[in-house]
């Protein structure tokens, strides 16, 4: 005869349920494992044994759809049955981590390790455990090392990565609506903020790839981001924090900086933020959703932006994350970002002082005034930064500049452009970082020119060296790959630029300017090799 468990499941039943429920995890069909669980779960109420590992089962592949509220309320079941199961107690640590939220995740894996004794699962919890130590401590400080990552070619699973929020406030930018600004000095290289992207699109695209593909990308990541908003009331009521675009830059509301942190519950919010959270489900819609995204979705390919690990894939990727989203564009930037798998983290490219707006390019910034214009007018703004005020209105200057850009577009000997500028510029007494500017709008002349053998045979003696335009551009636009590579190239024969070892350390600062403090000295080698080596083309 076969026994009947107490909620009305007999052995043999059970057994085919999870034999069943063995085959679906196989094949990960994580909709129909649920379903299995779930009877399991209804049948087996009077065996505690069973129903809190069906419930851990069904938190597992609830938190694999995404649906962390509800594998959550699994957890809590299963728990309240058995408090110290093994299996709810890894689930719960790993759905807590994923939320980030690493102290109570690491609390959970202690109990889970404690729970496992010397047995199985142990090694596990523990190593989980340590983990989520390790990135509380990062939650807190924001101190990420990579290095070893690099120095190993980027080998194997990217490192793991908190969110962080930085020295940095959201509040009424001049720019109009909001912007991100510095709450204290903050030094080249250091970090700004981490984020987890809400979600990412991601394709390996040929270079021949047309728009098609591209739209595929679009279209999944899209979906993902609606996904991620119907199931966490949090994500929704984050997106819900970001611009359509068609709002009046002054109704735009400046929300708090809790929000934006991880361990949200336990902090006091005003009634504001609390109002935020709960009353975003009902408006925010999908019509809404693809505005936001149309206004805030960064591309990883973008200027200001590194990707470290994609080992030299052609990778097509989108994504959202929420605070950097609140970052206005300039044309005299001051930080930059870096992807590392999910996340960014925004780094200062230069010194930036407190009270500072933080800003990045959103397009390439190494091109004449007129071509910033229209990208910036493409983008549905007007860029009124100090460098485009400068280029537009010196007076001195605008024969001087306008002619330059015609030289430009027509070709023609950019050795005897770049050394008619620097003559106007020396005559008419521009300051270092009217240089800068200057040099920075007509960076292809300059790189033409120390990419030629004959024009720096031509026009070497009367142009300045490499190294010291690459310098100057640092100094005031932040340090980026192009200027990063040129410093490199022109240290070698650095003239003006000091001796050697301080050559090298001018060259250390813009690497950490462009890569930020996550690589160390010793790793940044690796770096300037791939910067090097990687084509003429490389984005700012
Ligand atoms: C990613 S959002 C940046 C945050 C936005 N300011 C806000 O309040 O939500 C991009 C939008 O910000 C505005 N923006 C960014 N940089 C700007 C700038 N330099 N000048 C004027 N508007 C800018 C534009 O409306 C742009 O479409």
């Amino acid at each position: 005869m076969t026994g009947v468990r107490g909620g009305g499941l007999d052995d043999e039943t059970l057994q085919r349920l999870r034999s069943r429920a063995t085959q679906l995890l196989l094949k990960e069909d994580w909709r129909e494992y649920i379903a299995v669980c779930s009877r399991i779960v209804d049948g087996a109420a009077a065996d505690r044994r069973v129903l809190c590992s069906a419930l851990a089962h069904r938190a597992d592949a609830r938190a694999r759809l995404g649906d962390s509220a509800a594998a959550l309320a699994d957890c809590e079941a299963a728990l309240a049955a058995d408090p110290v199961h093994l299996g709810a107690l890894l689930s719960k640590g790993k759905i807590l981590r994923g939320l980030g939220r690493y102290a109570l995740a690491a609390d959970c894996f202690r109990a889970a390790a404690l729970a496992a004794g010397g047995g199985c699962g142990a090694d596990e919890a523990r190593e989980l455990f340590e983990q989520c130590r390790r990135l509380e401590a990062q939650a807190r400080s924001g101190a990420v090392d990579l290095s070893e990552w690099v120095l190993a070619g980027f080998a194997g699973k990217c490192p793991d990565l908190a969110e962080y929020v930085g020295p940095v406030e959201v509040r009424r930018s001049a720019r109009g609506g909001r912007g991100v600004f510095a709450v204290k000095n903050v030094e080249a290289g250091a970090t700004l903020m981490m984020a987890k992207a809400v979600a990412i699109g991601r394709g390996v695209l040929q270079d021949t790839t047309d728009g098609g593909e591209k739209m595929v990308v679009w279209k999944d990541f899209v979906d993902r981001v609606l996904d991620a908003a119907e199931k966490c009331p949090r994500t929704a009521a984050l997106i819900h924090t970001l611009s359509t675009g068609e709002e009046r830059q002054d109704d735009l509301v400046v929300p708090e900086m809790a929000l934006f942190r991880q361990e949200l519950e336990g902090l006091s919010l005003t009634d504001d933020t609390n109002m935020v959270m709960q009353g975003t489900r009902e408006v925010l819609d999908v019509d809404r959703i693809l505005k936001v995204l149309d206004v805030n979705c960064l591309t990883e390919d973008a200027p200001a932006a590194d990707v470290l690990g994609n080992n030299g894939v052609v990778n097509c990727g989108v994504g959202l994350w929420i605070l950097p989203s609140f970052i206005n564009h300039s044309c005299h930037p001051n930080a930059r970002r870096t992807h590392v798998g999910d996340h960014a983290i925004v780094h200062a490219s230069r010194d930036i002082k407190a009270g500072e707006e933080i800003t990045f390019p959103y397009f390439d910034v190494l091109v004449p005034v007129s071509k910033r214009r229209e990208a910036s007018r493409a983008w549905g703004f007007e860029c009124r930064c100090d460098r485009c005020r400068f280029e537009s209105e010196d007076f001195t200057l605008k024969q001087e500049i306008l002619k330059s850009e015609n030289d430009l577009v027509n070709g023609g000997d950019m050795g005897a452009l770049v050394v008619r500028l620097e003559e106007k510029m020396r005559k008419s007494m521009v300051k270092e970082r009217g240089k800068a500017f200057l040099r920075a709008s007509l960076w292809s002349a300059y790189s033409a020119v120390y990419d030629s053998d004959k024009l720096v045979r031509k026009w070497g003696r009367r142009a300045p060296s490499e190294a010291l335009v690459a310098e100057n551009i640092a100094d005031a636009v932040g340090g980026n790959e192009n200027v990063l590579r040129a410093m490199l190239r022109g240290s070698k024969d650095a003239n003006g630029c000091g001796n050697r070892l301080e050559v090298e350390d001018k060259v250390v600062r813009i690497g950490r300017a462009t890569y930020g403090k996550v690589v160390k000295r010793h790793a940044m080698r690796a770096l300037f090799r791939l910067t090097l080596d990687a084509n003429n083309n490389v984005k700012v």
